[in-house]
Order: C-alpha cells, then sequence, then structure tokens
C-alpha cells in the first residue's frame, strides 16, 4: 500500500509566519480518547514549536468527530481565533455510522472555513481499525496532530501574504 511503512508527517517547515500573536482554538473529540489526546499533543507542542504562546491556544472538548464542525464554528466565529484545528477518530465498525460522520464532518469543517475565511484544519483519523489510528497518532505513520498544526501555520501565512499583496 501506498502508506506502508512510510511517515505520512512529513512536511516542509520553510518559510513558516511568525505567529507569536496568532491565536488557536484546538477542537477534540472525546471518542477514541487515547488517539485523540495524542493527536491534542502532537498538534499542541508543534504549534509551541514553531512560535505560538501558550497563552494563544485555547482547546475545546466535544463529545464526538461528528459535533466537531459546531465546536469549530463557535470557535471561528470568534474575531480573537485566527485558526481552528478540529481533532478526531471515527474507527470503522459494523456498519455505515463511520461514513455518515467522516462524510458530515469534512463537509461541516469545510463548511466553517469557507463561511469564516479563517483555516479550519481537519485532523480526523478515518481508520479501518484501533492500531491504523494508533500508527497516525504518534505511531510509526507520524501523527496527524503534527500536520494539522503546520497546515493551520501555513495557511495562516499564505492568508497573511494574499492580504499583504499590493
Ligand atoms: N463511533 C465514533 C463516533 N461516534 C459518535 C458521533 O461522532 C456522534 O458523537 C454521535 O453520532 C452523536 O451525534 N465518534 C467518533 O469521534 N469516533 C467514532 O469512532
Ligand atoms: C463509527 C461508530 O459510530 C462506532 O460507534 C461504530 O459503530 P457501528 O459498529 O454501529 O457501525
Amino acid at each position: 500500500m501506498a502508506s506502508e511503512l512510510k511517515n505520512l508527517s512529513v512536511f516542509s517547515t520553510d518559510n513558516l509566519p511568525d505567529i507569536r500573536h496568532r491565536r488557536f482554538a484546538i477542537v477534540v473529540a472525546e471518542w477514541n480518547a487515547e488517539v485523540t489526546e495524542a493527536l491534542f499533543e502532537g498538534a499542541y507542542q508543534t504549534l509551541l514549536q514553531y512560535g505560538a504562546l501558550t497563552e494563544n491556544i485555547v482547546r475545546g472538548n466535544v463529545p464526538g468527530s461528528f459535533e466537531l464542525s459546531l465546536g469549530a464554528s463557535w470557535f471561528a466565529q470568534r474575531d480573537e481565533i485566527d485558526a481552528v484545528i478540529a481533532l478526531g477518530c471515527v474507527i470503522q465498525g459494523e456498519t455505515k455510522h463511520n461514513d455518515y460522520i467522516n462524510h458530515a464532518v469534512a463537509q461541516g469543517l469545510t463548511n466553517v472555513g469557507l463561511q469564516t475565511g479563517k483555516p479550519v484544519i481537519f485532523g480526523v483519523l478515518t481508520p479501518n481499525n484501533q492500531q491504523q489510528a494508533i500508527d497516525r497518532a504518534g505511531g510509526i505513520h507520524g501523527n496527524k496532530g503534527d500536520e494539522a498544526a503546520i497546515t493551520a501555520i501555513k495557511m495562516l501565512g499564505l492568508q497573511q501574504q494574499v492580504y499583504s499583496f499590493k
């Protein structure tokens, strides 16, 4: 498979913007907390590593990934928030329930970003089983939380470039 034995969290960190004064909301789904906590830790530490201040990062919990869109929307509508990172893990079950959640949250988070004009990052794992989730939350395939944080930073950099273009 394409992702076999690959660290999927390898990304360029060239030309990242100054984020000292940027404020981030991280919305975390409580379902599969062992995984989502690892995603949160990866996102939080990555934001700090690249210059965010602890006082400029706020966390909110939602029951499940389906609720990430509304939680993200509440934060994104606040003038004080510059970007939102949504973290969840939807593990395939016996029915199609995971498909409905995954499609709803992907579309929902997309809509929040488009409606607010702010980076709203899809940091939701959609694995077939627990091991695939663990492998992508600090395991052999990296940490989707790290990727989500870098994505938020990069999008703020693009936003800054767009709005400063003369
Ligand atoms: N099975 C998983 C869920 N299910 C709960 C939904 O996200 C939602 O909270 C419920 O349908 C009520 O609206 N959530 C996950 O994040 N991960 C799962 O594996
Ligand atoms: C993905 C989920 O919603 C989880 O509860 C598994 O549900 P099911 O086994 O009923 O498909």
